[in-house]
């Protein structure tokens, strides 16, 4: 996919990996829309990116992904100014195991909700240029994270979501694309509050898993991360693939190709 005046939507955009994912897509010739709740950090970020870029290239949204009246008024926004929307990233996520309600509605209801609202305006049945979506859930998609029972449960929620969406956009002809993306620890202020237990809540005592893993592998720099984001949206051959990136480097995920081959152990009946 020649990214070159695409239109780019990214959720949870102001900070972190939402910043490295809009900085490589503009860097790719993007024109990129910022959603996030962080009204200060994303028109800061705006500021920033249309004096390094150039005028009307980037342009924030103040909504809340989990909010359905927010994010559907904003993509229409978005649309009525940009035209169409040719890339769409979910990526906003938190980790807070104490209101984890909160947790679900915007880790996995808003990814879930991104991609419904997105395929709206992209599938070519609806008389979009289709494209791609690529979701953000993380190693906690793939194992168990002892510290976070219920971030893990949205993480594997976004992969299976994001894997079942791509079947369903290529058996409909959508012509989007859908994928999705597994980091390990990342440097960016979500990994700090590994040590709030206001957001690990009961589960605090397994912090010290998490910091034996990471100890162990270390962390990942946020733009090695949108490298492997970057694979996602422009190699037209990924398509329902989950990519995840550790400090071993980047790899596609091998899931069995039907219940048959789940690796497993028989068990009598008996
Ligand atoms: N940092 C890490 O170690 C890893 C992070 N991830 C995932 O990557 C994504 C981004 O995480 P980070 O950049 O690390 O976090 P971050 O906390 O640095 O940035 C998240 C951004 O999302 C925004 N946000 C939060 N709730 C929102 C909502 N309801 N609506 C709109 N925006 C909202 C925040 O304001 C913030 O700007 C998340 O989905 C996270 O689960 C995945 C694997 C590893
Ligand atoms: C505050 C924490 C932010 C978390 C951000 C995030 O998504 C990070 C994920 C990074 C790694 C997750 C690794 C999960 C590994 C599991 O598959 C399993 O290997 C862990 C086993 C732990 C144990 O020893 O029981």
């Amino acid at each position: 996919m020649d990214l070159k005046d695409k239109v780019a939507v990214v959720t949870g955009a102001a900070q972190g990996l939402g910043r490295s994912f809009v900085e490589i897509l503009m860097k790719n010739g993007s024109k990129v829309a910022l959603i996030d709740v962080n009204k200060s950090l994303g028109e800061e970020l705006k500021t920033t990116l249309n004096k390094e870029y150039g005028p009307n290239r980037a342009e924030f949204y103040t909504a809340d992904v989990s909010s359905e009246e927010d994010f559907k008024g904003v993509l229409k926004k978005i649309v009525e100014q940009f035209g169409q929307i040719d890339i769409m990233c979910n990526n906003a996520g938190i980790i807070n195991e104490k209101h984890w309600e909160k947790t679900i509605a915007i880790n996995l209801g808003g990814v879930v909700r991104g991609t419904y609202l997105a395929l709206e305006y992209m599938k070519k049945e609806n008389g979009g240029s289709g494209g791609v979506i690529v979701n953000v859930a993380s190693m906690a998609g793939l194992g168990p994270f002892p510290v976070a029972p219920i971030y893990t449960a949205t993480k594997h929620g976004v992969v299976g979501f994001s894997r079942a969406m791509a079947v369903v956009s290529k058996l409909s002809n959508y012509g989007v694309r859908i994928n999705v993306l597994c980091p390990w620890f990342v440097k960016t202020s979500l990994l700090s509050l590994l040590n709030s237990e206001e957001h690990t809540g009961s589960f605090s005592q397994m912090k010290e898993i998490t910091e034996m893993l990471m100890e162990s592998e270390g962390c990942l720099e946020v733009d090695v991360v949108a490298k492997a984001f970057l694979v996602l949206v422009k190699d037209e051959s990924k398509d329902g693939e989950a990519l995840m990136i550790n400090p071993d480097g980047a790899a596609i995920i091998t899931f069995p190709e039907n219940g048959k081959d789940i690796p497993s152990t028989p068990v009598s009946l008996e």
